[in-house]
């Protein structure tokens, strides 16, 4: 073919981004009949991207060095298995690269095929620092004559097979060629991504490592979760285990490191992390009421913190259901069983019955009744952080949930607490060494921000940030609304 031809797709349809008149002859029907999309391998990718390529509608056909190794079945029989060069000559303009880059040299014989094709780089890097060009340059300097195009590396090979994403799953794409691109571009949206476009060739570094990047989103909150948690344990371990064990001359707490100490952390390290996730938004509320308006970026940190609400509350989510599972296991520990016993046979013996406690009753039933109950709320906010659950609901019914549901969580999660705290807190023995109990600190951050969050209910302050959040600005802060107001005065 021309190499000057190059074709984009429009719904299974090639039109020549060139006119019509400089396709050659024997070009144009092949080109309209028939959009084929050749891929150079048959592994792993090849078959996923082949799947997919077919239910797209798109023609396909694959080229192996050995079509006789490729087992029957392995892809859809609507795709044409071929040799490499019979592969590229059936590609109208695109041809996927599913090999490993390491192997680019050995298509060279494929130049002269491939000239004027675009090629497609789906390879993803082998490291995160390496110097040197990437995997897209390299293959554009071996293929000097084909129009090099990065993308699609970072969709998986499970994604490409179902389908599992709602059309807003991002491909990123670059190259040092527009019409390449907009072909690809235009074959990504038919398969159903969203491609963003990433700019050059030079951005194909960025690209490659990308999917090196482990859970980019969850490091800080993982991080945050996991450093309260080992406040909340060593706390514990310090005021409960260890002092106890030097003050008081040899006595053994240790056993309860294993089961006691992580379940009394586990509760403190949700409810506060819980209380993290409603934070950010209050000081974003406060800032926008104190600057007056909607229109300046907050600071960085805040936007980040912003950005990271819902892990923050999977992670609280994990921490109360784990610690729902320990509570759950209390009553099967030997130490439970052992303490049992021994207070029936003390009880035997001294001929006394375990008296009625009214009050404990209550405080223990209504305890357990706002963790249930607390829990529940939170795994409902939990299944509907998920796109395919989140995306059913439309914008109100999903800040119903994530907002409202979201701080009948924290209350149901603080008075939790507080039950369980009972009037154990006004008693001096729950100060030993001056250290109150760990459940009153995890208290401390959420009860700031229910009432942080009453304040912004008042009212004066709820008019006021409601109208700044539909657009208005407050004098202070428009220099246009200033002049009207100085002028209106007539003072200066
Ligand atoms: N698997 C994945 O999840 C993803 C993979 N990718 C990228 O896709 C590319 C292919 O990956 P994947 O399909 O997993 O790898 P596989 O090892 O499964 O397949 C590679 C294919 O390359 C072909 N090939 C062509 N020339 C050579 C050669 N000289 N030596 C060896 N093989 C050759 C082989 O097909 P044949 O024998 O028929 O010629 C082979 O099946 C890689 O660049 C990878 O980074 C990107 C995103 C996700
Ligand atoms: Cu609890």
């Amino acid at each position: 073919m021309n190499q000057n031809h190059v074709f984009i797709m429009v719904e299974n349809m090639t039109t020549p981004l060139l006119s019509d008149s400089e396709a050659p002859a024997d070009a144009l029907p092949v080109c309209l009949t028939s959009p084929t999309v050749a891929i150079l391998g048959s592994g792993d990718f090849s078959r996923s991207l082949a799947l997919r390529l077919v239910a797209s509608g798109v023609r396909v056909v694959v080229g192996s060095r050995c079509v006789n190794r490729i087992p029957s079945g392995l892809f859809p029989d609507a795709v044409e298995l071929r040799n490499q060069e019979g592969a590229v000559s059936q590609a109208v303009c695109l041809v996927f690269m599913a090999v490993f880059p390491e192997h680019y040299c050995s298509l060279l014989g494929l130049q002269s095929a491939l000239a004027g094709k675009v090629l497609v780089d789906v390879s993803n890097g082998a490291e995160m620092n390496i110097h040197g060009p990437s995997n897209a340059e390299r293959l554009a300097e071996l293929f000097p004559d084909s129009l090099v195009v990065k993308g699609f590396n970072t969709v998986s090979t499970w994604e490409l097979q179902t389908g599992a994403h709602d059309g807003s799953r991002q491909v990123m794409i670059c190259s040092n060629s527009t019409e390449g691109k907009k072909k690809v571009v235009q074959l990504a949206r038919q398969m159903g991504f969203h491609p963003v476009d990433m700019g050059g060739l030079s951005a194909a570094r960025e690209i490659e490592v990308a999917p090196l990047h482990l859970f980019p989103s969850w490091s800080g909150p993982v991080v945050v979760t996991f450093l309260l948690f080992l406040f909340f344990y060593g706390y514990g371990f310090l005021r409960g285990i260890l002092l106890p064990f030097l003050a008081q001359g040899g006595h053994n707490a240790f056993y309860r490191l294993a089961l006691d100490l992580v379940n009394e952390s586990l509760p403190a390290v949700a409810l506060v992390t819980l209380a993290l996730v409603y934070f950010p938004g209050l000081f974003a509320a406060w800032l926008q009421l104190w600057r007056g308006t909607k229109y300046q970026r907050f600071p960085s940190w805040l936007d980040n913190w912003l950005q990271r609400r819902k892990q923050l509350g999977l992670l609280s989510f994990l921490c109360a259901a784990l610690h729902g599972v320990y509570s759950l296991c209390l009553p099967l520990r030997r130490i439970t069983l052992h303490r049992l016993v021994n207070t029936a046979y003390r009880q035997v013996k001294a001929g006394t019955e375990e008296p009625w406690d009214e009050l404990g009753v209550w405080r223990s039933d209504l305890y357990l009744s706002c963790g249930v109950l607390g829990l529940g709320v939170l795994s409902l906010l939990a299944i509907t952080s998920l796109p395919t659950v989140g995306n059913t609901l439309n914008w109100r019914e999903f800040t119903f949930v994530q907002s409202g549901l979201g701080y009948i969580a924290l209350t149901l999660s603080i008075t939790h607490t507080l039950f369980f705290g009972w009037d154990f807190a006004f008693h001096i023995e729950a100060y030993p060494f001056y250290m109150p109990p760990s459940y009153l600190l995890a208290v401390v951050v959420p009860c700031i921000v229910l009432v942080c969050r009453c304040f912004l209910l008042l009212p004066c302050i709820f008019t006021r940030l409601t109208r700044i959040r539909r657009g208005c600005e407050s004098k202070r802060n428009c220099p246009v609304l200033q002049h009207h107001h100085v002028v209106a005065n007539g003072i200066p």
